[in-house]
């Protein structure tokens, strides 16, 4: 019986575009995006602890970047003891990589593999929609962490405030859109707090709201399913490619102008992709941004030996989005 797994790994999501549709009666805004994994991850070791102690039997172990003391690993254990009354405990270690108040997810992410690692090293056998449903409180974006995991897809559209999740079609996800492209994420040294942006008066809440079904372009859906082998492949060729157009120029983060007032660290980040020839786009509240780069100037630019130098006060990042989430193997 494992009592213990090693290098769990929490990747970080990316919003390819975020718009705000309207607000619940709670104050909570309803969103829709889509959502896709990237290959910068924060890794996590868990050990089981046999008896609960005044702690729960919980403990944590941050092996780079300090975390909250009460961070978002223990609170998901925390919450699964809670809802399964489990009396075990557990260690867990954290080396933290992905950037905080970056709209990366990093936080919820850890959250979703610690309730994924711990279903599974406690025997719990809770299912995916018990999981979310914890996950839900602790994060918005928790849900669609887990789910990717089981999806074995990692772009899903997102909607709600997060809760509702439609695995993208084989013909939408982004390495069939934009093949070989990578992502150059940048990160501000100033990070951005979530609640402010949603606070501010100025943020625009009334985005028209997209159908995926739409772009789909589904051969078994209405007319479609009188179609012929070929014209079913123009039109899911036509859906990509409409997708493709709406994620890279009919879209955006709504969150986006709202952030660049509260962090001018945003702006710059952008105005240093747009001088290299590329368009950002905010993840999330931010603060990172990202760019979709072509593969002859990502090849280009990692081999040269004039590499591009990044201003102070930012970093960044290469980065590929990922397949399939990396513990999809468990699901
Ligand atoms: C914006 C998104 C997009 O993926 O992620 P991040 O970029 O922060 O990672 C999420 O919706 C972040 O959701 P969540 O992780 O729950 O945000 P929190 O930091 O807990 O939210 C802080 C506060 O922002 C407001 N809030 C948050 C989410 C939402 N859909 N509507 C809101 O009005 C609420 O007042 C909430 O109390
Ligand atoms: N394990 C964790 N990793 C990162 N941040 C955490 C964690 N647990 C709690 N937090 C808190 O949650 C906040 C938001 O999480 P973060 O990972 O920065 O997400 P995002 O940038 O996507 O909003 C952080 O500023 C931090 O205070």
């Amino acid at each position: 019986m494992p009592t213990s797994l090693h290098d769990v790994s929490a990747p970080a999501k990316l919003n390819l575009f975020l718009h705000v549709t309207g607000r619940r009666a709670d104050g909570y805004h309803l969103l829709q995006s889509v959502f896709t994994l990237i290959d910068w991850a924060d890794t996590l070791h868990f050990e089981t602890r046999a008896h609960r102690q005044h702690d729960g039997g919980l403990s944590r172990e941050d092996l780079t970047t300090p975390l909250p003391a009460d961070d978002l690993v223990l609170r998901a254990a925390r919450a699964l003891q809670a809802a399964t009354g489990h009396a075990g405990g557990a260690h867990i270690a954290i080396a933290k990589h992905i950037p905080a108040q970056a709209g990366l997810g990093g936080g919820s992410s850890d959250a979703a593999s610690t309730l994924l690692a711990l279903n599974r090293l406690w025997k719990l056998k809770l299912s995916l929609e018990q999981l979310a449903a914890i996950g839900l409180t602790l994060g918005a974006d928790v849900p669609y962490f887990l789910h990717s995991a089981h999806a074995k897809q990692a772009t899903a559209w997102v909607e709600g405030v997060g809760e509702r999740i439609t695995p993208l079609p084989a013909n939408l996800e982004p390495a069939r859109l934009l093949p070989g492209h990578a992502l150059l994420v940048v990160k501000p040294d100033a990070g951005l707090e979530t609640a402010a942006i949603f606070r501010d008066p100025a943020l625009k809440r009334d985005s028209f709201a997209a159908t995926i079904t739409g772009f789909a372009a589904d051969p078994g859906v209405g007319s479609a399913s009188e179609e012929k082998p070929n014209d079913v492949e123009h039109n899911r060729d036509r859906g990509a490619q409409s997708f493709r157009k709406f994620l890279l120029e009919d879209s955006r983060n709504d969150l986006q102008p709202v952030a660049q007032r509260l962090c001018p660290g945003v702006t710059q980040a952008l105005e240093w992709l747009n001088s290299l020839g590329l368009s950002g786009r905010m993840t999330g509240s931010g603060s990172a941004v990202f760019a979709w780069v072509a593969p002859e100037m990502h090849v280009r630019a990692r081999f040269s030996s004039t590499a591009i130098a990044v201003p102070d006060q930012m970093q960044s990042r290469w980065c590929r989005s990922l397949d399939v989430h990396p513990l999809a193997h468990w699901a």
